[in-house]
């Protein structure tokens, strides 16, 4: 049952971020109004606080989760992954992240990842991640150009290619588009129970689905959420989301 006799409401994964001298949780302005102008939900920013609270109490309030980008890196001690020194980790997001995923699941609710979003849920369902995928064999470079505009930055990047007959193709209604590219890590070892959705051309798995689940579970390493309203495939994913949570405040 939604907390409004209205539109969904959508709980979003917060960032916990230093703004000195205190900690702060925070979400992107970009995702919150996609949310909003393209899925048509109601974002409610879920605090890095499992440590305090019962996840699954706030699954039963909400109609979906939301895993938005982040610049940290997932702790490599969620995955058979080394430490690499100088890393940016958010430890307490990703223990939201990680409960919230398999409790949303478990509980048969919405969920759409978004590059670290998709990158926690892979790791969340026991897949593994490249940590510098610019030093692994045969990827392109994946990572934004920071001395570009962030307009630049979030422009297209690379191609990627729906697999054939699957969810990401029916929703977006292409076989493949060009998306954008900011990201030093990415799939690994895809984890057990989820599909490949779309590849890039240098073979990396830029989206799955999760098999079996009963509403819309789908992650993305892109970001679609940028001038989302100027790109239907990615309007098409968000309309798809905010559909599944709609559907989900029926029941
Ligand atoms: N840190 C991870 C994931 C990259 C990511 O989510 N970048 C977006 C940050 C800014 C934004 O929210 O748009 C990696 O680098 O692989």
């Amino acid at each position: 049952m939604s907390l409004s006799s209205g539109k969904p409401w959508v709980g979003v994964v917060a960032d916990v971020k230093v703004i000195p001298p205190h900690p702060f949780h925070t979400v992107g302005d970009k995702y919150l109004r996609a949310l909003v102008q393209a899925a048509d939900v109601v974002p409610v920013l879920l605090p890095a606080l499992s440590d305090l609270v019962d996840v699954r109490a706030w699954i039963k309030r909400l109609d979906g989760v939301f895993l938005p980008g982040g610049y940290s890196m997932v702790h490599p001690e969620h995955y058979d992954g080394e430490h690499i020194e100088g890393t940016l980790y958010d430890e307490a997001r990703d223990q939201l992240s990680l409960d919230l995923i398999r409790s949303t699941l478990d509980a048969g609710k919405p969920l759409f990842g978004v590059c670290r979003g998709l990158q926690e849920m892979n790791v969340a369902l026991g897949g593994s991640l490249h940590q510098h995928l610019h030093k692994v064999g045969p990827y392109q470079e994946h990572r934004e150009d920071k001395t570009l505009t962030v307009a630049e930055q979030y422009a297209d990047a690379h191609r990627i290619n729906c697999v054939s007959g699957g969810q990401l193709e029916r929703i977006t209604g292409v076989q493949e588009y060009r998306v954008n590219s900011l990201h030093t890590q990415g799939i690994d070892r895809l984890a057990p129970g989820v599909t490949a959705e779309a590849i890039a051309d240098d073979g990396l798995v830029e989206a799955f689905s999760v098999d079996g689940a009963t509403a819309f579970a789908m992650a993305v390493q892109w970001h679609p959420e940028w001038r989302v309203m100027e790109n239907q495939p990615n309007k098409n994913l968000f309309e798809a989301f905010g559909a599944a949570c709609r559907q989900t405040q029926l029941l």
